[in-house]
């Protein structure tokens, strides 16, 4: 279900294009032109996501529209033609999201960030760190309202078991002094076991001289508030530091990922792989090792189309998917694909591997007009103690006599029969 955008304003050309920018980003807009209908709307549907808030309306030119916005609720970004101090200070003394000057070039695409910000938000858990109740419940307040998922600590010590029970934090917002291990310390620890690409620590202190934002810096944090801070400012630093943790996620994402079918690529199959047999090996856990490729694939090609190929290789990604989803799952590269699974012995993951191929061999893929039948052939290593490339090299020569037998079969490897 779409979230919900109520719009208060009543400039038309204005509410058009807030209109068109939510519904980029799938909101469902309703609009409001004066405080009497937003009253109006609000005493029977309150049941809005976000609220972007005109300060000035016909009836109510001093920003009321915002507190009977906010009383229901609502989280509310303020859009203002007036900037002056006074405005400014009586907008900012409400709980609102943000306010955006009307005359600012940038602002209906900050609006845009904004918007999205909030959607997106709830992926990203804070950890909030601070000894002091009120500090503490100030930051959480200032996160809420910006939608983040927010836990808390007193102290260094508790910090690091909250990281080590909630692995989707992804910042943490730490105090400098505190009992039994303080901001500096905590953030040395921290950086011990996640990296900045990982994590981001920012540093928070009331001292008046600059030393403690370099010894939090230098210590491994990302970034540093000076109490007191406005709100403006603390919202800054913390967007700027999750959207370049997030661009860095899809970089790394871009960079481990095949494009086409989102399963891994050959570098990061091979990373992951070489570390699990590793630990397979050692604690003695049953294990598979399969190379799988697409029967008479280039017929496929030629048949219907490239693009059709391509149609197919999602498919059997999602046959991968469904059929091996604790393993480690790729796209080699082509037509041909791996995977590493372990199990409760040779039979059961023999059985997984011939589950997935028999449902290929009997699948009818609906591929734009046309249905388009296929195979695949799969090459096995089990439980084998050789270096991965070693086990990939034996379980392409299984594949290869899996091939030479007819296609649509499984060879294991040191049982072949050519
Ligand atoms: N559509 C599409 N085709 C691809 C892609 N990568 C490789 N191919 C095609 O995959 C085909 C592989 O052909 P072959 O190596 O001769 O193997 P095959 O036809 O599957 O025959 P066997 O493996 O012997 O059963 C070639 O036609 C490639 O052009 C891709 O990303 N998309």
């Amino acid at each position: 279900m779409s979230q919900r955008l109520l719009v208060v304003e009543d400039s038309k050309p204005i509410a058009t294009v807030i209109k068109q920018i939510a519904r980029s980003l799938k909101y469902e807009v309703v609009v409001a032109t004066s405080l009497a209908e937003v009253e109006e709307l609000l005493s029977h549907d309150n049941d809005f996501f976000v609220a972007t808030i005109d300060y000035s309306l016909p009836d109510a030119l001093d920003g009321e529209a915002i507190a009977c916005v906010l009383s229901h609720g609502i989280p509310g970004v303020v859009i203002t033609g007036k900037m002056d101090d006074d405005t400014r200070q009586k907008i900012l003394a409400q709980p609102v999201i943000d306010y955006i000057p009307k005359e600012n070039s940038q602002a209906f695409l900050y609006l845009k960030r904004i918007l999205h910000w909030q959607q997106t938000n709830g992926d990203n858990a804070i950890l909030v760190v601070d000894d002091s109740s009120a500090a503490r419940n100030h930051i959480v307040e200032l996160l809420k309202r910006r939608n983040f998922v927010v836990h808390t600590a007193n102290n260094g010590i508790q910090a690091l078991e909250k990281l080590a029970q909630h692995k989707n934090i992804k910042m943490v917002i730490t105090d400098l002094e505190m009992p039994e291990m303080g901001g500096i310390e905590l953030t040395n620890e921290i950086r011990k076991k996640y990296s900045r690409e990982q994590l981001a620590v920012i540093g928070i202190s009331g001292a008046s001289n600059g030393i403690h934002s370099a010894r939090f810096i230098k210590n491994g944090a990302d970034d540093f508030l000076r109490k007191p801070f406005c709100p403006e400012e603390f919202y800054c630093r913390i967007t700027q530091n999750i959207e370049s943790l997030n661009n860095i996620a899809k970089i790394q994402h871009a960079a481990n990922t095949d494009y086409l079918t989102d399963l891994s690529n050959r570098r990061s199959f091979f990373r992951s792989a070489e570390q699990r047999v590793v630990e397979y090996v050692k604690r003695k856990v049953p294990y598979v090792l399969a190379m799988i490729d697409i029967d008479h694939f280039k017929k496929v090609n030629d048949n219907y189309s490239h693009e059709a190929g391509d149609q197919v290789l999602k498919v059997i990604a999602l046959y991968m998917r469904k059929h091996f989803g604790a393993g480690l799952t790729a796209r080699l590269g082509g037509e041909e694909f791996s995977v590493l699974l372990h199990g409760v012995d040779t039979d059961q993951l023999y059985n997984k591997l011939d589950d997935f191929r028999r449902e290929i061999a009997v699948a009818s893929m609906p591929i734009g007009e046309e249905h388009i039948s296929t195979s695949v052939s799969i090459g096995v290593v089990f439980d084998s103690s050789e270096s991965l490339s070693q086990q990939i090299n034996l379980a392409d020569s299984a594949l290869y006599v899996a091939k030479e037998n007819g296609r649509n079969q499984i060879t294991i490897s040191g049982a072949e029969e050519e």
